[in-house]
């Protein structure tokens, strides 16, 4: 913009008309951007045909906003700019197809909100009930993409969404990470003295366990399906004059209409889930990737020791690996792996053939680009 550089105005009155004049030019520049991203639909369209289309791409949208942090002179911070350019492109993209979004439900969970964050708010939620029922909405195509937990800095991996990738053909598309705050939350007419339960979801339980422990250590603890579930019971109780606490976070402490007994309880300060997007097709190199795999391992000594070997062989950085039980086969085992890099890389690409050289499987997950956000 030519005029973007002009010296600011010190009367309120010219300030406020500086930016009238600001906002309008905003708007007719968003709606140009609206319009290119139309094209791109129609240019897409044209070219690969209406089933094949694929208008949602994870690593451009990841470009944008590395563009948006790097470019940034403030005086609004690269997180704050990039948040705009989040619903800008959520808005844009929606004009040329609105998503449907699959989450560990219901409304108010930190999957919800950790689904806003990725996609930003111009999308069709679809609150699930279950991890695996995430999964098949997905594969059924009821739902183009689908968002499940998948590790927790307190309290480690969320086994459910681990073990739902071993029979599944979805890729994942992309990462969020979270920081969690949990609040113990009543019914606004409960006394918080007369509680006899608190309901949450266990992985909640177990990152307030201290501060359960200390403060509330003769009460029950009751784990449900999840901690927006826990907001519900604890408000329905709460009408028939039952005193049912819940742990959960802010949008269900809104939602249902509770009160704050206890802010921040978590036990780490630093407590962060880390969100996976699931999808129908690998995603393409952003530039700044990471990529999961899914190992068989033989069940012969030193195989993870061959396994974790033609990573540092090849130079490539590994950032996790887990283990599971293998249902195949009593004492196998399957590691999930993330490393890095994307799986076209050429070094990863040495690292995955020579780990199929050395397992009974190998699965690439997928690649994604690390979180942004
Ligand atoms: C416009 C496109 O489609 C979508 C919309 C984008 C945007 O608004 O910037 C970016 C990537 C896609 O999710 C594109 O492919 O470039």
């Amino acid at each position: 913009m030519s005029n973007s550089k002009q010296a600011v105005p010190d009367t309120l009155p010219l300030l406020r008309d500086r930016i009238d004049s600001i906002d309008s030019q905003i708007q007719s520049l968003i709606n140009e951007r609206a319009r290119c991203a139309q094209k791109v639909a129609e240019v897409k369209l044209a070219e690969q045909g209406d089933e094949a289309v694929v208008f949602y791409r994870p690593e451009r949208e990841a470009q944008v906003l590395r563009r948006v942090m790097e470019r940034n002179e403030g005086p609004l911070g690269n997180e704050e700019m990039a948040k705009v350019f989040r619903q800008i492109m959520s808005s844009c993209l929606a004009l040329e197809k609105p998503m449907r979004i699959a989450f560990l439900g219901p409304e108010g969970t930190f999957t919800q909100q950790a689904a806003l964050k990725h996609f930003g708010k111009s999308i069709i939620s679809a609150p699930m009930a279950a991890i695996d029922e995430v999964f098949r909405e997905v594969e059924s195509g009821a739902a183009n993409y689908g968002v499940v937990p998948v590790e927790n800095s307190t309290e480690g991996v969320v086994n459910h969404t681990l073990d739902s990738f071993r029979d599944s053909r979805l890729k994942i598309c992309g990462e969020v990470e979270e920081r969690i705050h949990h609040h113990l939350l009543v019914s606004p007419n409960i006394n918080a003295d007369d509680v006899t339960h608190i309901y949450s979801h266990q992985q909640s339980l177990a990152q307030c366990r201290a501060w359960l422990d200390r403060y509330w250590p003769h009460v029950e603890r009751v784990a449900v399906s999840s901690n927006a579930e826990a907001a519900r019971l604890a408000a329905d109780a709460g009408r028939s004059g039952k005193a049912i606490a819940a742990i959960a976070g802010e949008v269900a402490c809104e939602l249902y209409g509770l009160t704050k007994v206890s802010a921040n309880i978590e036990d780490r300060p630093d407590n962060t889930t880390r969100f996976l997007i699931v999808g129908h097709e690998y995603v393409p190199q952003s530039g700044k990737d990471k990529t999961s795999l899914l190992i068989s391992a033989k069940n012969e000594p030193g195989a993870l020791y061959h396994l974790l070997e033609a990573f540092e062989r090849h130079g490539v950085d590994m950032t996790r690996l887990e283990t599971r039980p293998s249902l195949m086969s009593r004492w196998g085992y399957i590691f999930y792996i993330d490393f890095v890099g994307h799986y076209q890389d050429e070094a990863c690409q040495v690292v995955i053939e020579a780990l199929r050289s050395r397992a009974s499987e190998v699965k690439v997950l997928g690649s994604y680009p690390v979180a942004v956000l």
